[in-house]
């Protein structure tokens, strides 16, 4: 496999180096698209497909690039383990359990704070792709042989691939989650599309509701959404009252893999305690996440792929 070293960035055609602070950016430009990726986290910072020239996610002006901690906005990936929702090790799939992070790990898995290796790189006249990898594996009890590598596919849409493999005799088993912000005009004329069932509200004691009809953000919101069938291609669109939102095209993103959507925004008061926050960024921001947020058991030599597509 080629390692980052190997990677001739000169005779790439869409894809140059570049770092904001001490974080190292891919800066990729082709026919459809432009995007930036930090090799912080594998962490998809921006993406504007050509065609309207929008920016589909939002990331926050305060947001940190000292690697001291996780970047605010983009795709941060949380892998092995989404928020403290730690899935005990070595089971099988009759007894897949969640255990709670302990106490001083880091919220998201350790991923989204180390520096990834850029494994592979292929452009064609229709799109990008780059493949990432961790440089470090094997931490907070997890296995080395639990390998994950993410593929993003840079084109009219973004695919972004989160594989996890077990290269064990054992079963070993992850949660996990591409904890995507979208850039919205404006959380007051939003509307969310394709959502039903029912939902875990983290903000109150984890009781399940059912989704709302007409789905609008007027407060803070921390969701898990069940998915029934986690093969399916699954599409969430926002729409904008364009009475009172001009010169906005709908967004959409779609997901496989999943047991569940997250609806994350921390409105007002979670946002005014979060120094990498600005006091209005909530507005312009909603995160809708394909998340594996109940332990998911991989066999021996068996991979899953966590997708999600931003159009
Ligand atoms: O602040 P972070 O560690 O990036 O987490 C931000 C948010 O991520 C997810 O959406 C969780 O459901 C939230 O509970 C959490 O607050």
């Amino acid at each position: 496999m080629l390692t980052d070293t190997k990677i001739d960035y000169t005779v790439l055609d869409t894809v140059n180096r570049a770092s904001i602070d001490k974080v190292d950016i891919l800066e990729i430009t082709n026919k459809h698209c432009r995007a930036k990726l930090s090799l912080f986290g594998a962490h998809l910072l921006s993406f504007i497909p050509q065609k309207d020239q929008r920016e589909r996610l939002w990331l926050s002006s305060a947001a940190i690039f000292d690697k001291s901690k996780a970047i605010r906005g983009g795709i941060p990936v949380c892998w092995p383990w989404f928020a403290d929702i730690y899935p005990e090790h070595h089971n099988d799939e009759s007894n897949s359990q969640s255990l709670r992070a302990p106490g001083g790990y880091p919220a998201h898995g350790f991923v989204r704070t180390q520096d990834w290796d850029v494994s592979a790189i292929s452009e064609s006249e229709d799109e990008t792709k780059i493949t990432l990898q961790p440089s470090k594996l094997g931490l907070f009890g997890f296995e080395k042989s639990l390998n994950v590598e993410i593929e993003f596919t840079f084109a009219e849409k973004c695919t972004v691939k989160l594989s996890s493999q077990n290269l064990s005799s054992i079963s070993q088993s992850i949660t996990a989650a591409l904890h995507s912000y979208l850039n919205v005009p404006s959380i007051d004329t939003l509307e969310l599309h394709g959502i039903e069932g029912k939902f875990i509200d983290k903000l109150e004691d984890s009781r399940l509701f059912d989704s709302p009809a007409r789905y609008r953000i007027q407060q803070e919101v921390d969701r898990i959404h069940l998915v029934d069938d986690s093969n399916k291609m699954e599409k969430v669109s926002v729409s904008f009252d364009e009475r009172t939102t001009s010169n906005v095209a709908n967004l959409s993103v779609a997901h496989t893999g999943h047991d569940s959507v997250i609806i994350w925004n921390p409105w007002i008061d979670k946002s005014a305690k979060m120094a990498d926050m600005p006091p209005e960024g909530y507005r312009n921001m909603l995160c809708i996440e394909a998340a594996i947020s109940s332990p998911h058991c991989i066999a021996p030599n068996e991979r899953h792929v966590l997708e999600q597509i931003i159009d």
